[in-house]
Order: structure tokens, then C-alpha cells, then sequence
């Protein structure tokens, strides 16, 4: 069976985060671990409070995993701060971890923010460089590439700057597209667009946790990148339009409909 780490913040309402993550990994069939950067006081209307967990702490839980049970993959969500980011970062070159996804989320879609804004800049010279694929939406394209991202084209001109500051690939998730849901994949100079039907379903909370943590089941079972994103797609397509109705806001996916 396909081990996969996730290290993130933490959902109590279940739709996000470590929790979203867990639920990905265990409908794809593959064994899940987790390691919590900070526990978030959320639900579907939003984000009340955030507790950071210490740098310390959080690289004992990453000792704790690699130390006993090697992930084949490895999914990276919330991060809070510069200095939890350095603790990953520290510990992914000790372990020497693989096949890893970063999804650099900063801000909900309620609008609250999840990380802090001078940690910009030590996730790009510092945690970045080690993803082999990082994920996106357009407002984190933009923070990124600081550029305007409204558009396809601006997705495109956005990838084109972030691919010089990483190895790896970029996805930028076009969930906030009018019209359509299309995802744009650029991966050694080329641009491959995801075509996505936008499916009329306010309850859309955790689609990038669970989309990134796909990605990451899919590279640990050996899929190629693009192969990876695809079939990553497509689970959550299903999954949002398995139609789930759940809490008083945006709600969760149904992450188990096909099982
Ligand atoms: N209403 C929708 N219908 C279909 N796909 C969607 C919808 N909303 C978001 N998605 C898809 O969900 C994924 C996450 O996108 P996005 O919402 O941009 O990211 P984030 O959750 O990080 O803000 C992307 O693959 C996007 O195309
Ligand atoms: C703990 C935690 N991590 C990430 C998010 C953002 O999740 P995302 O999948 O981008 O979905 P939305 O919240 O934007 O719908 C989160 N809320 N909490």
C-alpha cells in the first residue's frame, strides 16, 4: 500500500486541510499520515482562530513519521510562518523526502488569511525549489508572480514567471475563472490547459486541499505529472458534483463517492 504524508493545518468541520487530505488518501486506497503545522478554529462560514504549533514541535512530528513509516508522497498545505516553513524545509532535505506537492494556500476562501505575508518570501527561496509540482489558485499566482491574474492569459504569463523560481511544475487552479473551470499546467516550457466544466455548487470548501493531496496519491502510485493532475481532476470533479449539502456556508466534498 502507498504511504502519503500531508503537513497542514487542521479543519474541525471536516471540509479542508489535514482532514480533507486524510479523507483523499483513504478513498484512493493508500495508508495516510499527518503532521499538524497549526489548528484552525473553521467551519463552513469561516475561519475564527488560528493557534500555530511550535517549529520544534512540528519537526518532532516530522522525525516521528520519517523516522518509522517513509512517505511516497508528500502533500504540503498550510503554513503559517517563516519559521515553520524552515523547520519543513529542514527536515525534507534530512529525510530526503520525495514526490512532494505544495499547495501554497494563503488565504481562505472565506478571506481569511493563513499565512502570514512576510513568509512570501522564504517560501519561494526555501520551500519552492523542492516541490515537484506546486499548486496555485489565482490570487497565490498573483502574490507569486506579482502580476494581475484575472484571466487565461494572465494564468499563462503567471506560470511563465513562477517556473523560473522552482524545479518543478506549476498548476494554476482556475476555480475562480468565470464561465469555466479550467486548470493551467505548465511543465518544461509548455502550457497544458485542464479543461473543467464550472459545476453551479456553492458547496466548493477544500477543493484545493483535496485536488493537491490527489496529486500527491497519484505521483506516489507513479503516475507522471500530467497523468497525476488529470486523474486528480477528475476525482474532484466528482466529488463536488456528487452534490454533498453539508453546513451553513460552503460546504464539504463528498470525498468518498466512489467507493
Ligand atoms: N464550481 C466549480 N466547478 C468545477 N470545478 C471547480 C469549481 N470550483 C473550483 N473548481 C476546481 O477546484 C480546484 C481548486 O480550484 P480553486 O478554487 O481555484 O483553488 P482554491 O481552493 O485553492 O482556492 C480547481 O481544479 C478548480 O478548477
Ligand atoms: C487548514 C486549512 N488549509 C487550507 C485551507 C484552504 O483550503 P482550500 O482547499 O483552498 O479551500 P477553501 O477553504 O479555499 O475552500 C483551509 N481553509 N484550511
Amino acid at each position: 500500500m502507498k504511504k502519503l504524508l500531508t503537513i497542514a493545518g487542521t479543519d474541525p468541520s471536516g471540509g479542508a486541510g489535514i482532514q480533507a487530505d486524510l479523507k483523499t488518501f483513504a478513498a484512493h486506497k493508500t495508508y495516510g499520515m499527518s503532521v499538524i503545522t497549526s489548528v484552525v478554529a473553521q467551519n463552513t462560514t469561516g475561519v475564527t482562530n488560528v493557534v500555530d504549533l511550535s517549529p520544534e514541535f512540528i519537526g518532532e512530528q516530522l522525525d516521528a513519521v520519517f523516522t518509522d513509516i517513509y512517505p511516497d508522497a508528500i502533500k504540503i498545505g498550510m503554513i503559517s510562518n517563516e519559521n515553520i516553513i524552515r523547520v519543513i524545509v529542514e527536515k525534507l532535505k534530512e529525510y530526503d523526502g520525495k514526490n512532494i506537492v505544495v499547495d501554497p494556500v494563503m488565504v481562505s476562501t472565506s478571506g481569511n488569511s493563513l499565512m502570514k505575508s512576510t513568509a512570501t518570501k522564504t517560501l519561494i527561496q526555501e520551500l519552492l525549489p523542492l516541490a515537484d509540482i506546486i499548486t496555485p489558485n489565482m490570487f497565490e499566482a498573483k502574490l507569486l508572480s506579482s502580476i494581475e491574474v484575472n484571466n487565461r492569459k494572465d494564468m499563462e504569463k503567471a506560470a511563465r514567471i513562477i517556473d523560473k523560481l522552482i524545479k518543478g511544475a506549476v498548476l494554476v487552479k482556475g476555480g475562480h475563472l468565470e464561465n469555466c473551470a479550467d486548470d493551467l499546467l505548465y511543465m518544461d516550457g509548455k502550457c497544458y490547459w485542464l479543461a473543467g466544466e464550472r459545476i453551479v455548487n456553492p458547496n466548493t470548501h477544500g477543493t484545493g486541499c483535496t485536488l493537491s493531496s490527489a496529486i500527491a496519491v497519484n505521483l506516489a502510485k507513479g503516475m507522471d505529472i500530467l497523468e497525476s493532475v488529470e486523474e486528480a481532476k477528475e476525482y474532484l470533479t466528482g466529488a463536488i458534483k456528487a452534490g454533498l449539502d453539508l453546513g451553513k456556508g460552503k460546504g464539504p466534498l463528498d470525498h468518498l463517492y466512489r467507493l
